[in-house]
């Protein structure tokens, strides 16, 4: 089987939100391959973070794929915003959405990549029959709303069961990782299946930002 590289989407959560500008030139210079764009509404999940506008401003600020990941209720009704923000993808939780066929063509519609995320308690089968429409699976190795947590163990396992039923049902589609990602889970993550790992405090927060995205980015399958 080709080797495939690993795709490295910093959260822009962890960047330093007085200098979003040059947090973006950091993960652009680092060889990131997507922004990833944590939007959290305090209803679904714990915590507020930003909206469509920020969302804009970053998008207008980078040349990489902008990755939005609605933590949100009732997403279907902001999904056109973050849209012509400028999101290139945007993943909707199983959990918010009970038409979620509808979901993911209303984003597809609209000419955007579509995801899926689903949290740690939700099983990987319950996303067999909307396999075949996606773009991206966005598993979450955390419970929604922080960053800075630590990666749950059990995640690992869920990854190679997708991978599994990916290879089954939607070969080109992508399984993303979301959560105490590190330099020194990554390997482990491809391994059992991923294809893009997303990384806040590990690319963020590092020392060496460029050295962690290297790092990163060079877990092969
Ligand atoms: O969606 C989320 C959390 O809800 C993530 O995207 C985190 O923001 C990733 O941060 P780290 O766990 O890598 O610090
Ligand atoms: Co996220």
């Amino acid at each position: 089987m080709q080797q495939k590289n690993t795709l490295l989407a910093p959260s822009i959560l962890s960047a330093d939100f007085t200098k979003l500008a040059a947090s973006i030139e950091i993960a652009e210079k680092a060889g990131a391959d997507w922004l990833h764009c944590d939007v959290m509404d305090g209803h679904f999940v714990p915590n507020i973070t930003f909206g469509p506008f920020i969302v804009k401003a970053i998008a207008g600020c980078s040349n990489l794929t902008i990755d939005t990941h609605l933590m949100i209720s009732d997403p279907d009704s902001y999904i056109p915003d973050f849209i012509s923000a400028g999101s290139h993808q945007v993943t909707v939780h199983q959990e918010t959405c009970p038409h979620l066929h509808r979901s993911v063509q209303l984003i597809k519609s609209l000419g955007a990549k579509a995801g899926v995320s689903i949290n740690p308690g939700t099983p990987v089968s319950t996303l067999e029959s909307i396999l075949p429409d996606l773009d991206l699976v966005l598993l979450m190795s955390v419970n929604p709303g922080f960053g800075g947590q630590k990666f749950i163990p059990s995640s690992l396992g869920k990854v190679e069961q997708l991978h599994t039923m990916r290879n089954n049902l939607n070969p080109e589609m992508i399984i993303a990782v979301d959560g105490g990602v590190t330099v020194d889970n990554a390997q482990d993550l491809v391994t059992a299946g991923a294809d893009a790992l997303i990384a806040g405090t590990a690319f963020f927060k590092a020392e060496n930002p460029e050295e962690a995205a290297a790092k990163i980015k060079s877990a092969s399958r």
